[in-house]
């Protein structure tokens, strides 16, 4: 799958940019601040239905404007398809595929995948388990289509569940607990599933990112998936008792003083390891940044197998703060895989050159500047 066409108006910097891409390597270089980074954002909104960074979408509209409109035309097995997304303040988005919009935005998840490779994705290593999370599950919702309506469900459940322990004011004499075993009774069978599918997709995950890691440097690395749920299971295998069922029940007075649902799903996390010890804590710059390289690189490889689709691969200023041995390493790893369209973008436009003469693939070259962009250089 790639993306032959892109027009962005008021996204960002780029009041009205137009492009061609190829189907192989779009190189994007131009200063810092031009706009490279912005550009990929768009071609990601167009393949996610929303943003790639943590923007909320009137952050994305251009400084001054009241929409924006983001136009891709795709080449999907050889059918062409127009994506487009269009935000206008005060408005609910709309997405349409072919004209045809969308009954809702998240039934365009995973149609057209895509994968980027951000200088911010060590924040994955440092920042809170909602990252991880949002990260992972970004990654299955473009695998398995009911996995997002699950998620969906999920949230909603939590806040009309959490909003009634608010209004119990942390009195138990105030709880409807009818209604909370409404909404429990729905709750816990969304939880095992979500982390059924979390627990399945680390399995296959795990072999394919370790294979990746260790294309790029010699250590050992690691992803742990932690979910109260398996808290159950590790006591149950200890005879000692109680299922995930009875701990969450069980944990209803402490909901309520805390007023919102400590127990679940949307607490899991996954923690990334060196050897034995906390990548976010002991491992380097450069370690960190290998890791996050080989967690997408394996995203992009499991979306592959798992829906015959190659996904766009955004690549956005990955040479920096990397060493010879591992930028070597990574071209080597880029050039012999089998990817699809991929987008590099670089402040250095002479270090891409040289760098991406050893891709052997052709490459299509694009300056951007002041949010335009140039045709092929
Ligand atoms: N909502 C907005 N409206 C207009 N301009 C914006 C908006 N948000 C950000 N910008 C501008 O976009 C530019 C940043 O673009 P971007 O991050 O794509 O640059 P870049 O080319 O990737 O730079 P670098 O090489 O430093 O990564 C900045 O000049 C910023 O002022």
């Amino acid at each position: 799958m790639f993306i032959k066409n892109l027009h962005l108006t008021h996204f960002r910097n780029h009041e009205d940019t137009k492009s061609t891409f190829e189907e192989n390597i779009n190189c994007l270089v131009g200063k810092n601040g031009s706009g490279k980074t912005n550009l990929l954002d768009g071609i990601y909104y167009l393949c996610i239905g929303r943003g790639a960074f943590s923007y909320t979408d009137t952050q994305h509209l251009q400084h001054g404007k009241t929409f924006f409109s983001l136009k891709g035309i795709f080449d999907k097995e050889g059918r062409t398809n127009t994506v487009q997304c269009i935000v206008e303040k005060g408005k609910a988005k709309v997405i349409k595929l072919n004209n045809k919009p969308y009954p809702k935005i998240s039934e365009h998840v995973g149609n057209f995948p895509c994968v980027l490779l951000a200088p911010n994705d060590t924040d994955l290593i440092r920042e809170s388990s909602e990252l991880r999370r949002n990260f992972f599950d970004t990654i299955i919702s473009q695998i398995h289509k009911n996995y997002i309506q699950l998620l969906i469900k999920q949230k909603l459940i939590l806040r009309q569940r959490n909003q009634l322990l608010k209004d119990a004011d942390q009195q138990e004499k105030f709880l409807k607990k009818d209604v909370l075993e409404i909404y429990d009774e729905q709750l816990l069978p969304i939880f095992k599933e979500i982390h059924r599918f979390r627990t399945e997709f680390i399995q296959e995950f795990m072999p394919i990112f370790s294979e990746i890691y260790h294309s790029l440097a010699d250590e050992e690395m690691k992803i742990n998936y932690r979910s109260h749920l398996e808290e159950e299971e590790n006591r149950k295998s200890k005879k000692e008792n109680p299922t995930f069922e009875s701990i969450f029940k069980g944990n209803m007075l402490k909901d309520l003083i805390l007023q919102r649902t400590e127990k679940g799903t949307h607490r899991d996390d996954y923690k990334f390891l060196l050897g034995k010890k906390t990548l976010k804590h002991y491992g380097s710059q450069g370690q960190q940044k290998s890791f996050v390289i080989a967690l997408k690189l394996a995203t992009f490889a499991i979306i592959y197998k798992q829906t015959q689709i190659k996904p766009i691969l955004l690549l956005d200023d990955i040479f920096d703060k990397l060493d010879e041995t591992r930028i070597k390493n990574l071209l080597k790893l880029l050039s012999k895989s089998d990817f699809g369209q991929v987008f590099v973008t670089d402040a250095r436009p002479e270090r891409t050159r040289k760098l991406l003469d050893s891709f052997g693939r052709p490459i299509a070259f694009f300056e951007v500047k002041d949010g335009s962009i140039s045709s092929n250089l």
